[in-house]
């Protein structure tokens, strides 16, 4: 089967939410973690490939320079629909980074419209006369205004992405979803006689979302959440390119266990409590960091007796107030990279270490511990939580993975993600 759908994720956790939802769909889907060497051959047996990047916060031009050569690389490996995803949240500045990169690959491809919706109903997200809401809240009264890269303060997308772009930004409201995908179709084209290049789509359920994936059978872009992408592979089945069902399991990977946070998200935070006081607990300060401690030597060494069957945890997770105030001593992003770069490390000692089945909280964070770990692709399987699967790394030996976005997941996420993965 050849490749059909080309994804281009601005984050490794976003990364692996979409390859669920194709999965889930019936595509036999890769994920490939970093940007593909030109040389290298798209897996043969994929439908649907997605491409992690971590464009999300970079700067503009990184970000639009990154996601072109992932566009080039899957169109040229046959992908005859290129998705691009960011968050559910719509995590970006006034600068970018969506605003850019959309227009970059539609400029590409040769597209004179794109639509835009971010929403994901399992988990909460979905827009009304483009207010993007989380649950019963307004975006910007949600957590997400206090995100410790990308503070979301407007939930109005239309007037947000509006600052990204020098293209006019509008409105397919949900009136018009609901009226179906030959409304939608209509309406587009309405809007793009208006001069209307940047179409915000309102959508409140699933069932909206395939309306609008179905609307856009042919479209060489569209952008979203990883819910735009439920209604795609019916439009290949459609075309007469009949995909057989693609299986969720995965090898089973036995050996020690751990988790790495990074993610300062409520849901995260909530999570960590929870296993606090069940799973040995290591701290890790930016601030000590910054002054140079040798941390990860000593969260290495403190792991030594603990690796084994009980998962060992090391955190940099941390209260909105606590980050503000690393942040203000540090800068914003440097924070960040400062504690990235340990987790990181402390990833790789781990593995060395004989580590094998790992959880990641936080999409800058799996970034950061997946590229560290030289994990270029991973087999998607079963679902853990809506929006979070359970992966195994195409490496030998192989790792099995979970990358937790910030926001999703219950409670007991940690404790279920090792019940259910291989
Ligand atoms: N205590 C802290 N102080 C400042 N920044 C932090 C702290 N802990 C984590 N970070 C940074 O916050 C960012 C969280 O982003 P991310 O990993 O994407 O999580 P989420 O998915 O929850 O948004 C990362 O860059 C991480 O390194
Ligand atoms: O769409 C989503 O919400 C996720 O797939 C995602 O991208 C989350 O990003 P992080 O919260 O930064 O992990």
């Amino acid at each position: 089967m050849p490749l059909l759908l080309g994804c281009i994720a601005d984050d490794f956790t976003g990364a692996t939410d979409l390859a669920n939802t194709l999965v889930k769909s019936g595509m036999r889907t890769v994920q490939i973690n970093g940007l593909p060497g030109p040389d290298s051959a798209a897996p043969a047996d994929a439908e649907a490939i997605v491409v992690a990047l971590k464009s999300r916060t970079q700067p503009a031009e990184q970000a639009v320079a990154d996601s072109l050569a992932a566009q080039t690389w899957l169109t040229a490996g046959g992908a005859r629909q290129i998705l691009f995803k960011y968050c559910s949240t719509f995590d970006s500045t006034p600068l970018g980074n969506i605003g850019p990169v959309a227009e970059a690959l539609m400029d590409r491809l040769d597209a004179d419209f794109t639509t835009f919706c971010p929403v994901f109903p399992g988990a909460g997200r979905t827009l009304y006369q483009g207010h993007l809401f989380i649950w019963d809240t307004l975006l910007s009264e949600s957590s997400m205004r206090n995100h410790p890269l990308t503070p979301m303060t407007d939930a109005n997308l239309v007037r947000f992405l509006q600052l990204q772009t020098k293209r006019k930004v509008g409105l397919l409201a949900h009136q018009t979803v609901r009226a179906g995908s030959k409304a939608v179709r209509d309406t587009l084209r309405e809007l793009r006689q208006q001069g209307i290049e940047f179409i915000i789509c309102d959508a409140l359920t699933d069932e909206d979302l395939i309306t609008l994936g179905h609307a856009q059978a042919g479209c060489r872009l569209l952008t979203g959440g990883s819910g735009i992408a439920m209604g795609l592979a019916d439009n290949f089945r459609a075309a007469g390119l009949s995909l057989p069902d693609s299986t969720s399991s995965l090898p089973a990977v036995s050996g020690p266990q751990a988790i790495l946070s990074g993610s300062c998200s409520e849901a995260t935070l909530g999570q960590l409590q929870y296993v606090s006081g069940r799973y040995p607990f290591f701290r890790i300060d930016p601030l000590a960091l910054a002054r140079g401690q040798e941390l990860v030597g000593r969260a290495l060494n403190w792991a030594e007796d603990k690796l084994g069957d009980v998962p060992i945890v090391f955190a940099a997770s941390a209260e909105p107030a606590t980050v503000k105030a690393a942040q203000e001593k540090l800068g914003r992003m440097e924070a960040g990279e400062l504690v990235e770069k340990a987790l990181g490390k402390i990833a790789q000692g781990l593995v060395e270490r004989g580590l094998r089945r790992l959880v990641v909280a936080g999409g800058e964070t799996s970034g950061a511990v997946v590229s560290a770990l030289g994990l270029k692709a991973l087999r998607i399987g079963p679902e853990i939580a809506p929006g979070v699967p359970a992966t195994v790394s195409l490496t030998d030996p192989p790792l099995a993975v979970a990358l937790k976005s910030g926001n999703f997941g219950g409670p007991n996420f940690f404790e279920k993600a090792f019940e259910v993965m291989p």
